[in-house]
């Protein structure tokens, strides 16, 4: 009865702490929080503008076209904490949003974090989250709240395999009854892939193009496989030979072939948790296959391309973006049942 009163009053909160986007589920009411992990500061200082609202889309806005007073900061690289400072004001802008705290009340929460992560990044997650104004906190590793998000059968004695492709990492894991028994964690991903993009315009096109221009062009032609109607994009950018500003066409084939390199490091990777399984997992995956999510698995044609490359069943999950944050929601949802099998942060 008391818990009930305390989950009303001031519920208890998933979070999808990601490099790219940071998602805030609360049990019953679903994803009430998705935003970029962006934070806006006064330059010089460690003052979030807006009295601390200058948090997510608002701060997007303004990364790479900010006056030079204002800088747009992640908090988070590759998964991890490098800011402790400004990843506790967006920890606490979001969690105020997401929650009716009451005065005085602390959510419990639960927060996805990579399976790789060291005991100083950890410990990062635990003080940062506390600061911000969580009670309880609890950590689970992505690729658990991954499977749990996209419904495989974790609990059961076969292996269901998990490839997650973030902003900052990718998270390859094979579990079986409910543990992770293989897996990896690569610093490559949708970062990487629009790093790739402005090298290859810099080398193909004498074109110098900014981080965001590349992501656009990822999103908009990116493709892993060839198409059936390949595709043309304008691009905008600064002639690195004449100094002034050019517009040039590109092809989604020349797109393909800028990414090769992270996706070829992503697919390895795959290759190398396979090889770590037991053969009696390894004939599970033939039939179970490999399933993608984050926001990596939207771009066009990777199942296509894993599936020539590994030689199983490759699918894409529903709303790719949303699985993890699903995933931490149903462990919120039936803490007692999980709390145990999460990591509380006591030495
Ligand atoms: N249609 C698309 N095609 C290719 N990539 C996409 C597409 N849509 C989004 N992305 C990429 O997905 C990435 C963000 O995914 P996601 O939100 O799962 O990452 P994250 O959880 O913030 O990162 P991490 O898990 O590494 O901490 C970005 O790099 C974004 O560019």
């Amino acid at each position: 009865m008391l818990d009930r009163f305390r989950r009303w009053a001031c519920p208890d909160l998933a979070i999808d702490l990601g490099t790219v986007n940071t998602l805030v589920a609360v049990p019953g009411e679903g994803i009430v929080v998705n935003e970029p992990s962006v934070v806006a500061l006064q330059k010089g200082t460690r003052r979030v503008l807006g009295q601390g609202t200058a948090v997510g889309k608002l701060a997007r806005q303004m990364l790479g076209r900010t006056p030079d007073s204002i800088v747009a900061a992640r908090p988070l690289q590759d998964g991890v904490i490098t800011d402790f400072e400004l990843c506790e004001a967006m920890m606490r802008y979001f969690m105020r949003k997401a929650s009716r705290q009451r005065r005085g009340l602390r959510p419990r929460v639960v927060i996805a974090v990579p399976a790789g992560i060291t005991p100083v990044e950890r410990r990062a997650v635990f003080n940062s989250a506390e600061r911000a104004g969580a009670g309880r906190v609890y950590v689970i590793p992505e690729p658990t709240a991954a499977c749990i998000g996209a419904g495989l059968p974790i609990a059961e004695p076969m292996a269901s395999m998990i490839c997650d492709i973030g902003g900052g990492t990718t998270e390859v894991a094979v579990m079986s009854l409910s543990d992770i028994v293989a897996g990896t964690s690569l610093k490559v991903a949708g970062d990487e892939m629009d790093a790739a993009i402005v090298d290859y315009m810099k080398r193909h096109f004498s074109l110098k193009i900014g981080m965001q221009t590349a992501e656009k062009l990822k999103i908009g032609l990116g493709n892993a496989y060839p198409l059936e109607q390949e595709l043309t994009h304008d691009v905008r950018g600064l002639d690195t030979i004449s100094g002034v500003p050019r517009k040039a066409m590109v092809t989604s084939e020349e797109i393909r072939q800028a990414l090769l390199d992270p996706l070829e490091k992503i697919i390895a990777g795959v290759k190398n948790v396979i090889e770590q399984c037991d053969p009696e997992l390894v004939s599970d995956l033939v039939d179970n296959g490999l399933v993608l999510t984050g926001g990596g698995a939207l771009l066009r044609g990777i199942d296509s391309l894993m599936n020539e490359q590994l030689g199983i069943p490759v699918r894409v999950i529903d709303d790719p973006l949303t699985t993890v944050a699903r995933g931490t929601a149903i462990c919120v949802e039936h803490l007692a049942k999980w709390r145990e099998s999460l990591d509380a942060g006591d030495e």
